[in-house]
């Protein structure tokens, strides 16, 4: 793990190229760098670990299918945030996640400008730069800081649903509601108490795999935005200090009219 870490840490200061191309949407951007970035941390891991698998956000951008199996498998969003990166604003992340029998051993989440450490291995807790982390405990929705992330899509339905989903939050109230630009980042605020919740709804696994085990080592609690077990594939999560938040939020984020889209793009 300490190798892979100092390798993560190697690769952020590569992050300067700037050659900027559009993905799925006019806000969907790809970078040089993201792919450099991965081919770096894939072709390291596969000289130490030839037989292990990865699912890498710009191999499957470049038609590589998404599938986790019970296979040692690197789970990689090679930078987190492309749109803060090409803009400079400044909260950029390179996200890894290890699983074996689908199931997470250990996360690292790098916020780069930052210079944060983020990493959990099952088990043995969450830590921000060597210093252990813990949620905040918080179990009243009405004085909840909420974490979201604005998304990608630009289409109407797209739209209505996230800002209506916002506006319900607020309407409650909550104290709070934030987007940062990168899902990992965000998602490691509510480890470190600094937010009390966060949920997203179009991610994809590379984005929130290694965040989830941090907020699970740091005694968070993780579920699926309809309230039901979490799945790092579903496109869906909430991450929370605690379930009475966690359920609270299930209770108003709705993602039905998503849903149809999401069994086509699944990831
Ligand atoms: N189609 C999508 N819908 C929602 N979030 C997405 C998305 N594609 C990427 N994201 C992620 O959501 C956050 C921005 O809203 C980033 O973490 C971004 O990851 P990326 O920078 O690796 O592309
Ligand atoms: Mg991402
Ligand atoms: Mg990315």
């Amino acid at each position: 793990n300490a190798h892979i870490i100092c390798r993560t840490r190697d690769f952020c200061f590569v992050l300067n190229s700037k050659e900027v191309r559009l993905k799925s949407s006019p806000a969907d951007l790809v970078t040089e760098t993201d792919q450099q970035v991965e081919k770096m941390l894939i072709s390291a891991i596969r000289r130490k670990y030839p037989q292990h698998r990865f699912i890498g956000e710009e191999s499957v951008a470049a038609g590589e299918a998404v599938e986790l199996t019970d296979s040692p498998t690197w789970i990689i969003d090679p930078i987190d945030g492309t749109v803060n990166f090409v803009h400079r604003f400044p909260f950029v992340a390179v996200s890894i996640a290890f699983t074996v029998n689908k199931q997470t051993e250990f996360g690292i989440v790098y916020s780069c400008v930052e210079d944060k450490l983020f990493h959990a291995q099952r088990g043995r807790g969450a830590y921000l730069n060597g210093k252990p982390l813990c949620v905040s405990g918080q179990t009243d929705i009405h004085r909840c800081v909420v974490v979201t992330e604005i998304g990608a899509e630009r289409d109407d339905l797209a739209l209505s649903t996230m800002t209506s989903n916002i506006c319900r939050l607020l309407r409650l109230p909550v104290q709070g509601v934030r987007a940062l630009g990168t899902a990992a980042v965000d998602m490691c605020q509510v480890a470190t108490g600094g937010a009390d919740a966060y949920y997203h709804i179009g991610m994809h696994c590379w984005d929130i795999a290694a965040s989830t085990i941090i907020v699970l080592e740091a005694g968070g609690v993780v579920m699926d935005t309809d309230g039901s077990e979490f799945d790092m594939m579903s496109r869906k999560v909430i991450a929370a200090s605690s379930s009475a938040v966690a359920n609270g939020i299930a209770q108003v984020v709705q993602a039905d009219s998503f849903l149809g889209d999401f069994s086509r793009n699944r990831a």
